[in-house]
């Protein structure tokens, strides 16, 4: 190869000038127009560079887009003053010969680090990329909030920093670790991109999928950022090995990934520099998080690797910034621990409220296509197309099932009928799923609900087959939505700005549908389609052709409604989603308010929906966890599920409470409680006393030794520890007043005691709902007040439920309502009564033997001798040491 670069190719010239240290993207069109010479390329390069730099000074609006043209790094006046790189092309060929030395160096007195033959440069090359060692320091200046300022409006269009970001950038500018806990959409990539266009060094950002780092490279390409992601799949060692030697300004890795490249790291450490790593949806880190990733954990190898005890060259440790949207208090204990993160790390926290959200519960079966009519009724009226001839069109464009389901599945949901929720839903099986998922299969962590292929769990960052990838800066795609984002603003937070947003109808956009499977996606996906809706599954086992163009359609709004499991979750950032529509319990709120977080981040009014069974108590998806972890996925479960049992208290307000935020507002004044209002809080005096004494009485049986069940041994018939079901028995066998009274209302009402510290949880296994209820000491306590005392409640989501089969949600609380009243709480016991004893004549169903002789001692009895065992305790050992 000669010195003009005659006789190469195209690709040849494209890498001489990278490594000579030219911006990507201006080699790609420099090469482009002046075809194979680097000499020419170099001209073209410099000359253009010179043109956009007198235009700087004449037009500002058309430098910036110069700049953009040409790559930020681009010689120009506009660039960064904090850029160490080198200042001018022009200095770099004045200086590479007297750098030449220092660069061998720099190879030489980094010799232990690299241990990977693709990434010892050549003396020669390094010298050219890299002419001087890079120093850590940032002398970016006090008035860096303007020149953020100003980069933000040429680089991204927006108007200013939000506090919480420049809370975060002078963390880093102190040379200090971060960890920023803010909400959905509020704006956390910038808080990592932005010290990347202030000093020309990279940031490597670690990120947990690749379809995200997707996302985020071709956004920051638009704005004019070189950025490129790298996965673990097979290494295209040309972009690795470009990105270890500085070609990219923002580079996303996946965990495993980074922890390969540690020395290459180290390496570009020293000479391009690292102004950061940030560690994106941190909350992965963390066991008791709701997308472990065990990966995660081993980054603290960062805080030791990039110090400047290991790393002599750095004056300061590189810093770190943790960033994620749905972090408990727990998990940001865990997230500081794991990544040993200093001492003096600064925690950024905002509110993670996020006012124009409208969150709202809704009970289905869910289970089958024919609660997608009654479900999808209103999502299809508002999307407007209902003709079959299009739904057929779109069967097969969008729903990515070719092949799998027949197109006339696909139309038969159209065709099916609406099934009322029925009786067979009753006691029998409120419990089923639990019981299948951790009760029945002994210990299994699989629910037979679903088959382990059939959802899709983080296993993997590669979730598409772009294992590798770089983005040069583009031009705006006209219709992509980002490209407006100038538009997008902080959410309204003040209270007239809410009360604005309640008088507002909700604007046209599209909608995502989250579901707990794969066959869930392919199945709602096609029914929608076959109804006109221009729909589309995603799930991690569809083709990879098929998610990219989910995904470009998505982006350039063809698509209208994405049914996705949570393949499709952490990070997207569209601006108008108008909808996430959760059909099935989401498996903790962790998840659900992330995903729930894709919607409404323009600011303007969307809604958060969750669709799911409420007369049951939700499974586990299978996933291989530890027990520690099987625990801990219980108990987000189970406050998921107790989010939606609530209906007294606003939504919102229980979501951010969650994550350990005091809600400063009294209430969201949009969610479905704050319109409706709670149902009306009821006596239950008198169906907590009877609950608790039959609860209590059992132990108390056990703890004397006495034979209150006359002898029959309750273990030996359930052969297991007595749960809820067992003591509703024995409370309908004990009173004819709650023979109809469901196991389900009993459900709900053992939950609301057991919030309240009346009953505990007593079995080690992990649950749901309170399955085998134990009495508290304050329980035993509440047994002694007196029969005219009150005990208030708002009856939950399943307790209304149970009292009505047919009524829609919405309208159980009017009659939950009249469950107060005794006159017509009779009126309703007669019905039942009645129709059990229709039903009871029609045959086969025999009524359940009760053995007479075994019949309870009355109430006075029980309350008599709870009272002598409890005196005779709390004199002989001053507490109840029976109780566990
Ligand atoms: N200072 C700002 N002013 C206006 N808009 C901003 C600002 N900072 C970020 N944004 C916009 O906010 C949107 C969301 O940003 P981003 O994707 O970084 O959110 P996030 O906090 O990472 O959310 P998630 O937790 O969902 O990943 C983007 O479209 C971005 O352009
Ligand atoms: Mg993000």
């Amino acid at each position: 190869m000669n010195g003009n670069g005659i006789g190469i190719s195209s690709e040849q010239v494209i890498s001489k000038l990278i490594e000579m240290g030219f911006e990507n993207s201006n080699v790609i069109e420099a090469v482009k127009v002046v075809g194979p010479s680097v000499d020419d390329a170099v001209d073209y390069i410099l000359n253009g560079c010179l043109r956009n730099s007198h235009r700087t000074t004449s037009n500002s609006t058309s430098s910036a887009n110069n700049v953009k043209a040409l790559g930020r790094k681009a010689p120009s006046s506009s660039c960064s003053s904090g850029q160490k790189r080198q200042s001018s092309i022009l200095e770099h060929f004045q200086s590479a010969g007297r750098t030449k030395r220092s660069a061998t160096a720099v190879v030489e007195q980094s010799k232990p680090p690299l241990s990977d033959e693709s990434y010892c440069i050549k003396s020669t090359t390094i010298s050219d990329a890299f002419p001087v060692e890079c120093s850590d320091e940032l002398d970016i200046g006090p008035d860096w909030e303007h020149k953020v300022n100003s980069l933000l409006q040429k680089q991204f269009g927006h108007f200013s920093l939000k506090s919480f970001q420049i809370e975060a950038l002078t963390a880093w500018l102190a040379h200090q670790d971060c960890l920023v806990l803010a909400a959905t959409g509020s704006g956390k990539s910038l808080c990592f991109q932005i010290p990347a266009l202030l000093t020309g060094k990279v940031v490597v950002v670690i990120s947990p999928l690749i379809s995200l780092m997707h996302d985020q490279c071709l956004k920051l390409a638009t704005h004019g950022v070189s950025a490129c992601f790298l996965g673990s799949g097979q290494p295209d060692s040309t972009v690795e090995t470009k990105a270890m030697r500085g070609s990219y300004g923002i580079m996303y890795i996946c965990p495993e990934t980074v922890l390969r490249l540690i020395n290459p790291l180290q390496m570009l450490a020293k000479n391009r520099g690292i102004a950061l790593f940030a560690i994106d949806e941190v909350h992965c880190v963390s066991k008791w998080g709701h997308d472990f990733r065990p990966d995660y954990r081993r980054l603290s190898v960062l805080r030791e690797k990039f110090s400047a005890s290991t790393l002599k060259f750095l004056k300061f440790d590189i810093p770190l910034m943790a960033l994620t949207a749905t972090a408990t208090l727990q998990v940001r204990e865990d997230i500081l621990k794991s990544l040993s993160m200093s001492k003096e790390t600064k925690v950024v926290v905002t509110s993670f409220f996020r006012p124009n959200l409208r969150f709202s519960v809704k009970h289905s079966r869910t289970s089958s296509q024919s609660s997608y009519k009654k479900d999808f009724g209103e999502l299809i009226d508002i999307y407007g197309r209902k003709t079959k001839a299009g739904g057929k069109k779109h069967i097969q464009e969008f729903s990515g099932a070719s092949g799998s389901i027949s197109e006339a599945d696909a139309t038969s949901g159209n065709d099916s009928t609406d099934v009322e929720d029925c009786d067979s839903e009753r006691d029998d099986e409120i419990y089923s799923t639990e019981q299948n998922g951790s009760r029945i299969s002994k210990g299994k962590e699989m629910s037979v609900e679903y088959l382990e292929n059939e959802v899709d769990v983080f296993q993997s960052v590669d979730d598409w087959d772009v294992a590798y990838g770089e983005f040069c800066v583009q031009a705006p795609h006209k219709d992509c939505d980002f490209v407006g984002a100038s538009e997008s603003m902080d959410p309204p937070n003040r209270l007239e700005e809410r009360n604005q947003l309640l008088k507002e109808n909700l604007e046209e956009g599209p909608t995502i549908i989250y579901v707990p499977t794969r066959k869930d996606t392919l199945n709602i996906a096609k029914y929608l389609c076959s109804c006109g809706v221009k729909a589309a599954a995603y799930n991690a086992g569809l083709r990879k052709s098929h998610l990219r163009q989910v995904h470009k359609e998505f982006h350039e709004n063809t698509l209208e409604v994405v049914v996705a499991t949570i393949a499709f979750g952490m990070g997207i950032d569209k601006l108008n989603v108008r909808r996430i529509i959760h059909y099935g319990w989401p498996q903790s709120l962790e998840a659900y308010y992330q995903e729930a977080g894709r919607a409404g981040r323009d600011g303007k009014l969307a809604d958060c929906i969750l669709i799911a069974n409420l007369k049951r108590v939700p499974s586990l998806l299978p996933s291989k966890r530890t027990a520690e972890q099987t625990m801990q996925a219980y108990k987000m479960l189970s406050d998921c599920f107790r989010y939606g049992m609530n209906n007294s208290c606003c939504r919102a307000q229980k979501l951010v409470e969650y994550f350990g935020e005091k809600f400063s507002n009294e209430k969201c004044l949009l969610c479905d409680v704050c319109i409706n209002g709670p149902p009306e809080a009821q006596n239950l005096k008198e169906e907590a006393d009877i609950l608790m004494q039959v609860i209590a009485a059992y132990h108390a049986r056990n703890f004397d030794n006495a034979s209150y069940y006359d002898g029959t041994s309750i273990r030996q018939r359930y052969r297991e520890k007595p749960d809820l079901r067992m003591f509703v028995s024995k409370i309908r066998v004990q009173s004819q007043k709650f023979i109809a009274t469901d196991l389900l209302w009993w459900q709900g009402l053992a939950r609301i005691m057991e919030g309240k510290g009346l009953i505990r949880e007593g079995d080690d296994k992990n649950h749901v709902q309170i399955t085998i209820p134990e009495p508290t000491e304050l329980g035993l306590e509440f047994l002694q007040r007196k029969e005219d005392e009150t005990f208030l409640v708002h009856p939950e989501a399943d307790m209304l439920l149970s009292m009505s089969k047919s009524e829609s949600y919405s309208s159980f609380s009017d009659w939950g309502k009249g469950w107060a009243d005794p006159e017509i709480r009779r009126q309703r016991l007669e019905r039942m009564r009645s129709q059990t004893k229709q039903r009871k004549g029609r045959g086969p169903r025999k009524p359940r033997k009760r053995n007479s002789s075994k019949q309870s001692p009355d109430m006075k009895t029980v309350r008599g001798r709870i009272t002598a065992i409890t005196e005779k305790l709390s004199k002989s050992k001053g507490k109840l040491t029976w109780l566990r």
